[in-house]
């Protein structure tokens, strides 16, 4: 991949010329400022807020703040390659869509808008157990092109098998554990707004089709919704999970096995030991535990402990190229994307999400080369002062 960067930047100087409301904005903030002006404050609150005092988002942001890239000069970087390896598969992005739910709260088109746009992209769309539509819709909305599934891990044991089956069937490639969720956090701005009964029914698009948690039903949803509703609520997390039972998933699954939510090095050790086959460090872009460290600055120290066994993938924080370079260069291959996509969908739809990724690889590309490097997978701590 040569020169995406400068092509995108030509595309966008072409589009300026557009009138003032088409045009799309072009930095993250501008992007967050008119999904605000969008969005009522439940869903946009819901979507921007972290947990509790919101200490750790800041801390994500402040963990790349405080690293920096030191350039290097005449390397030659005509010829550069953003792609990366993961399970066999290539990638020609180090960039992955995070799984976000309930996404029926900022468009319309919802998952399927951003599914579309990861696929125009080839960006790898990790499905949430949580979508507003299910995950059959969401592979056929994207063809051939790369999906991953995100596991909540339900308290009905058939419902988690049946999940993972229906995953592969409808060609996802990797199970994605989010472990940072068996309840959602004190989240101050949702009990404010009053937000999350409102919630609850919208991110059921998996459940309500799922013939394990439809057999525990009395009525089906359409005769007696506020009772599958009931329903999702007992089932949904799961709190007496421990490192054992990941033997039932990889039981149920011959997929890659991905751990979202490692913050612990030792924890990253009990992953690999019970088998995992890659790690996300990850605190749920701020919006689990408050207070916990910023996952930048878990990295380091998660991948010490992995010495290269699985692959290491992060998010948290994630808004720029250079934010990008900075994770791969403490040792992830690739990052995950949450908020930023999504202020595009709820500005823009299916272009607004391509139109953020788009930008990120571009600016990824670009400072990439600034930088003085050529391939993201050759990027080291060399290219950063100090730790
Ligand atoms: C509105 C919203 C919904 C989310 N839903 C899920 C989800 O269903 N499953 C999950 O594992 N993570 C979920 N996340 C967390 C993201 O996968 C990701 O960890 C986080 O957004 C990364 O931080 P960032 O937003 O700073 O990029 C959600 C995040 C947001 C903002
Ligand atoms: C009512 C559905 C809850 C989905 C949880 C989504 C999520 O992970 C989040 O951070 O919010």
């Amino acid at each position: 991949m040569t020169n995406f960067g400068n092509q995108v930047q030509f595309e966008i100087y072409r589009t300026m010329t557009n009138p003032a409301p088409e045009r799309l904005p072009v930095s993250y903030e501008e992007w967050e400022r008119r999904a605000r002006g969008i969005l009522e404050d439940g869903p946009y609150y819901y979507i921007a807020g972290g947990a509790g005092s919101g200490q750790t988002m800041n801390k994500n942001r402040a963990a790349f703040d405080c690293r920096s890239l030191i350039p290097r000069m005449l390397k030659n970087v005509e010829d550069r390659d953003l792609s990366i390896e993961l399970f066999g598969q290539r990638y020609e992005f180090p960039v992955l869509q995070a799984p976000v739910g309930v996404q029926s709260i900022i468009h319309q088109d919802g998952e399927l808008a951003s599914a579309r746009a990861c696929a125009a992209l080839k960006v790898p769309y990790i499905t949430s157990s949580a979508s507003s539509v299910p995950m059959e819709a969401v592979g056929e909305a994207m063809g051939n092109a790369p999906r991953w599934f995100q596991l909540y891990w339900s308290k009905d044991p058939d419902i988690t098998a049946s999940f993972l089956q229906r995953a592969e069937a409808s060609g996802h490639s990797a199970i994605v554990v989010t472990l940072d969720t068996p309840m959602m956090a004190w989240r101050e701005y949702d009990l404010k707004n009053v937000y999350l009964p409102f919630l609850v029914g919208e991110g059921v698009g998996n459940y309500l089709t799922d013939p394990a948690f439809l057999a525990k039903l009395e009525k089906s949803p359409q005769e007696d919704p506020q009772a599958a509703i009931m329903h999702w609520t007992q089932v949904f997390g799961n709190a007496g999970l421990t490192w054992e039972d990941l033997a039932f998933l990889r039981k149920h699954t011959k997929l890659p096995i991905l751990l979202k939510g490692i913050l612990h090095p030792d924890d990253a050790r009990l992953a690999i030991e019970h088998g995992a086959d890659g790690i996300i460090v990850s605190n749920h872009g701020g919006r689990q535990v408050d207070g916990a460290t910023g996952a930048l600055d878990a990295l380091p120290v998660v991948c010490e402990a992995v010495k290269g066994e699985v692959p290491v993938l992060m998010d948290s924080g994630i808004r720029r190229g250079a934010d990008v370079i900075k994770a791969l260069a403490l040792g992830a291959k690739a990052v995950l994307v949450g908020r930023p996509t999504m202020y595009g969908l709820a500005v823009a739809g299916e272009e607004g999400v391509r139109e953020v990724l788009r930008n990120l690889i571009a600016d990824t590309d670009i400072t990439l080369a600034l930088t003085g490097e050529c391939a993201v997978r050759q990027l080291s701590r060399s290219v950063l002062s100090g730790k």
